[in-house]
């Protein structure tokens, strides 16, 4: 059974097969046939059909015709239409045969050469005969009578043979019969004939249309698209080479028949081939059926594949899902990729963008889309389109308008002193006012450290009620720090000051709460604990984490801070300082270009302010931009105001203590300022008032803990009494939510105040790190003088120790020191050497002769710090002086100038410093050339009075 199509119904169940050993047969026609209809279907020629007969009028036709008869004979195979080709199935199944059949009247040919029947039980039904048919032969017989009901059925194969034309149809019994004729198969190029059924004449007329030419190429033709099926059916079914021998065995008049009836055609279709007598137009008909039916392999196959690929896409995706889906679980990280990309974009349309810039967002978001979380690029490109989300590219803080005097309230609140600084401010902060959009100059606070310039700044930014960020730059030496990185890079980032205008956003605050909020919570909850080194320690991280996390500002006018401005450098990655140029320039700032971000950001919203300690690293270009504002150290008695007004309540209530539980003494802070530290500034002196904080805090705690545990004085919550019945250990206390830390304070106020003492101070500080008697100590010898110097932490002392040895008169120098000092010891010595006599030096003995017999030694203690610069010229020369005169010279002297050969004295820098770093040292006497005279008109006056300044000095 090479061939099989099936088509099957619930009671007639029909088969097609094509029986190729009947091909080569050659079939002669009777003129009479018994008639079998076939129902909105064809029997073609070399089709093998297996038919279920149920109905009885069938049954009836193949008792009579086929199973009573003992050679096998032959029926005809009507198609039959009827008028509504939805009830076939049903027509065929209880039509057939059906007494209807039995009752109906002759058919009559209708002018369409049809027969039109009408059935008596069914009137509505039209019942169209075909007036060409098939005869078929039964290849095979089956009867079967059904029990109980004796109902019998037969199962018939049939083989159609020929077609025939059908003369007339009339009634046997219960079952049709025709007169019919055969129809020739010959007349290649003539219309059809209808000739009666005589073997010899079909073999000569085949013979014949052979010949023809036409016949000839559409057999080529049709042979070639067969082959074409063929092919891609054993393709497809991967059966080889088993049907390519039907094109050479059977005729293609038949093998068209066989091929057409091999696949599903329409009713119409069928017919058309069963009337295509006329071989050519058989062959045309066919060719063009199966040109057809290849196509429609084609296009189902394409679908096919296509649908398969799609499938297999899909569910490869599916499954890489599921298994990132696992491992993301298996290390803790459940945050769905999708999610992010979703996030990112409610992000961005809440970010008000400008148009440009949106659909720059837009389009990158659309190539996030369609990445995997996995493919390189799709970090970057999210992380690129969450910055782009949370730069604050319209929010602005709301600026109430600016109150001048509640301004300088709260700079006098904050700071002590600073009188021309905060005029200062105050004049910036009213230009400010009168015209909002002013282009002001940059303030640049230049100073030592710990004067107050960044809590200065801090103070304009609460003042113009702004929001403050503060961006280091000491040691930037990437001018990518300023611009960013081009996003080309692998690991790059915007520039400072764009990631410290970026909304703040902690992805571990999915409930809405940002860090700082957090730590606030944890705050608070820390201010409930009692009093102990826990709390205190706890307490201390709460507010760095809140201060440091409120660096990050959500809006495009904050106050920005420029801190160490001096501390920028340049290497072969660039200059940042020039990068700020762009920055502080408010014509160009409108359009700042960071790399990263690669569109322009508006700063100039942005209020600038910057620190230095120094103003000379700072490039010319850069200080052009900058009005610089100097802030001078403090004096020991600006400190000790300092101390007492701000730092000590500052620290006393970062501790959670209060001055209940400690006080500190104004003679210990003073012995603090003498003997812990000598800075310009009061940062040391703060973190030594901590300390003792801190101290004060263990103390209170322990007492605390013994109360509570001993006296029983305290009122305990019922948690604390169930806790005390439960374990005799109890290390918190849980207080109810509306004691406040002051509350909390007070009820342990039955402890002790505790006063800090010299000794209680030793014992926390230490031993004194500077001794007063110090100077007085070192210069009791001849040669050893007291010189001033300038750092970059404000200004300083340094000794200068002189001594002779038995030499050749050679000068010596030890302790770190630049060219420029060594030079300056050599123009001391021969300055001093050339003047001997004049100073009077022989009243010592013969000390040119000493001299020359002599080396001298110079050496600079602090010998690990290095040390340049001709300030020391008038030290030196006083040290040799003192050493060779064997004078000493007075302890509360310091001096500081450059020295000529001639003996002038030529002024130096930092001259403020120096008299403020001789203060604190307690010098009462500065030597200074006099053209520095100018420079102490901006050291305090205080200080001043209190100290003797000698100018000029030859
Ligand atoms: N005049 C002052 N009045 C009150 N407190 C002051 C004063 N000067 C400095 N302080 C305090 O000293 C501490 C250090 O100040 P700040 O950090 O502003 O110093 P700075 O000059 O910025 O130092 P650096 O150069 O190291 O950054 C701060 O707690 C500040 O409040």
């Amino acid at each position: 059974m090479p061939f099989y199509t099936k088509a099957v119904s619930n009671s007639v169940r029909r088969s097609i097969f094509f029986c190729l050993s009947a091909m080569e047969e050659t079939v002669e026609l009777p003129s009479r046939l018994a008639i079998l209809p076939f129902w909105n279907k064809v029997l073609l020629p070399g089709a093998v059909i297996r038919i279920c007969c149920t109905s009885p009028s069938s049954v009836k036709l193949v008792e009579h015709e086929l199973w009573q008869k003992e050679k096998k004979g032959l029926i005809g195979v009507l198609p039959v239409k009827d008028s509504e080709g939805a009830a076939v199935g049903s027509l065929l199944s209880s039509g057939i045969g059906s007494d209807s059949w039995e009752q109906g009247r002759k058919g009559e040919p209708n002018a369409t050469g049809g027969f039109h029947k009408q059935d008596a039980k069914k009137p509505r039904e039209l019942t169209h005969w075909h007036s060409r048919g098939v005869a078929a032969r039964a290849l095979h017989l089956s009867r079967e009578v059904e029990k109980p009901s004796g109902r019998v059925t037969y199962v018939v194969v049939l083989e159609g043979l020929s077609r025939f034309n059908v003369q007339e149809l009339s009634a046997r019994g219960k079952y049709y019969v025709a007169n019919i004729n055969g129809l020739d198969l010959s007349s290649a190029g003539q219309s059809e004939v209808i000739i009666p059924c005589k073997l010899t004449n079909r073999c000569s007329l085949l013979e014949q249309a052979e010949q023809d030419p036409d016949f000839i190429s559409l057999s080529r033709q049709f042979k070639a698209t067969a082959m074409e099926l063929i092919s891609l059916l054993e393709q497809k079914q991967k059966l080889e080479g088993k049907k390519r021998f039907l094109l050479d065995t059977i005729p293609v008049y038949r093998l068209a028949d066989i091929l057409v009836a091999s696949f599903e055609i329409s009713f119409e279709e069928q017919l058309s081939m069963l009337d295509s007598v006329n071989l050519k137009v058989r062959l045309s008909k066919a060719i063009e059926l199966v040109d057809q039916h290849i196509q429609s392999i084609r296009v189902a196959e394409k679908i096919t594949q296509k649908v398969e690929g799609q499938l297999s896409k899909s569910q490869r995706e599916f499954l890489l899902k599921q298994q990132m889906r696992a491992i993301k679980e298996e290390l803790g990280d459940n945050d769905d990729c999708e999610d992010d990309v979703a996030a990112v974009e409610r992000k961005m349309q809440n970010a008000g963008m400008p148009p440009n810039i949106w659909k720059l967002a837009q389009r990158e978001l659309r190539r996030l889309k369609k990445m995997q979380p996995q493919q390189p690029g799709y970090n970057s490109s999210c992380v690129y389109l969450e910055l782009l989300a949370d730069l604050p590219w319209r929010k602005v803080s709301e600026e109430p308008e600016l109150d001048l005097k509640a301004a300088k309230v709260s700079l006098d609140r904050d700071h002590y002193g600073l009188l021309k600084v905060k005029q200062r401010i105050i004049e910036y902060l009213a230009v400010r006012k009168l015209k909002p959009d002013a282009q002001g100059p940059v303030l640049c606070f230049v100073g030592p450290p710990g004067v107050g310039k960044t809590s200065l700044a801090s103070s304009i930014a609460s003042a113009l009620s702004k929001k403050f960020i503060r961006i280091s730059l000491g040691g930037v030496k990437d001018e990518a720090d300023i611009r960013g990185h081009r996003r080309t890079y692998i690991g790059s980032m915007p520039g400072r000051l764009i990631d410290g205008l970026k909304w703040y956003c902690s992805h571990g605050s999915k409930n809405g709460m940002d860090t700082n909020d957090t730590y606030l919570k944890h705050f608070i909850a820390c201010q409930l604990l009692p009093s102990s080194a826990t709390r205190v320690l706890l307490l201390q991280c709460c507010r760095f984490a809140i201060s440091s996390s409120a660096k990050r500002v959500a809006v495009r006018n904050p106050v920005m801070l420029l801190d160490e401005i001096d501390k920028t450098g340049s290497d072969v990655r660039g200059d940042p300082a020039s990068a700020l140029l762009e920055v502080l320039d408010p014509e160009q700032n409108k359009t700042f270009n960071d790399h990263y971000l690669n569109v322009p950001f508006d700063l100039s919203k942005v209020t600038f302010v910057a620190t230095a300690n120094r103003v000379q690293p700072i490039p010319p270009p850069l200080l052009d931009r900058m009005e610089v504002i100097e802030l001078l150290g403090y004096t020991p008695e600006e400190k000790l105001k300092i101390a007492l007004k701000h730092l000590i309540p500052r620290v006393l209530e970062q501790h959670g203590l209060s001055s209940q539980f400690l006080q500190i003494p104004e003679g210990i802070v003073k012995l603090i300022i003498q003997r812990y530290t000598r800075e310009a500034g009061v940062r040391n002196l703060e973190r030594n008032l901590a300390a003792l904080a801190r101290a004060a805090a263990v103390k209170v705690a322990e007492k605390d803990f013994m109360v509570h545990l001993g006296k029983d004085n305290h009122p305990k919550t019922s948690l604390m009494n169930t806790r005390l019945v439960d374990t005799a250990e109890v290390e918190m206390e849980v207080i109810p939510l509306s004691v406040d830390s002051q509350g909390i304070s007070n009820s342990f106020s039955s402890a002790s105040v505790m006063i800090i003492d010299e000794a209680m101070l030793e014992k926390v500080l230490g031993p004194p790190r500077f001794d007063e008697k110090e100077t007085a100590d070192r210069v009791a010898t001849p040669g050893i003088v007291v010189g001033l110097v300038w750092t970059t932490f404000g200004g300083d002392i340094q000794f200068i120790e002189a001594t002779t040895m038995v030499g050749k008169g050679d000068l010596h120098l030890t302790g770190q020191l630049g060219d420029v000092i060594k030079e300056s010891a050599h123009i001391a010595l021969t300055w001093v050497r050339a003047r001997a006599a004049d100073l009077n030096l022989s009243t010592a003995g013969d000390h040119i002769g000493l001299l020359e017999k002599q080396d001298i030694h110079i050496h600079f203690p602090a010998g690990a710090v290095p040390k340049d610069g001709p300030s020391a010229g008038i030290t030196l020369v006083t040290a040799l002086v003192s050493l060779f005169s064997q004078r000493k010279v007075r302890a509360d002297t310091a001096m500081t100038g450059e020295m000529t050969l001639k003996g002038l004295v030529l002024p130096v820098g930092g001259i403020k410093d120096k008299v403020l770093a001789a203060n604190r040292y307690g010098i009462k006497r500065v030597i200074l050339p006099e053209r520095n005279s100018k420079d102490l008109a901006e050291v305090p006056s205080a200080i001043l009075a209190g100290m003797e300044v000698l100018l000029a000095f030859i």
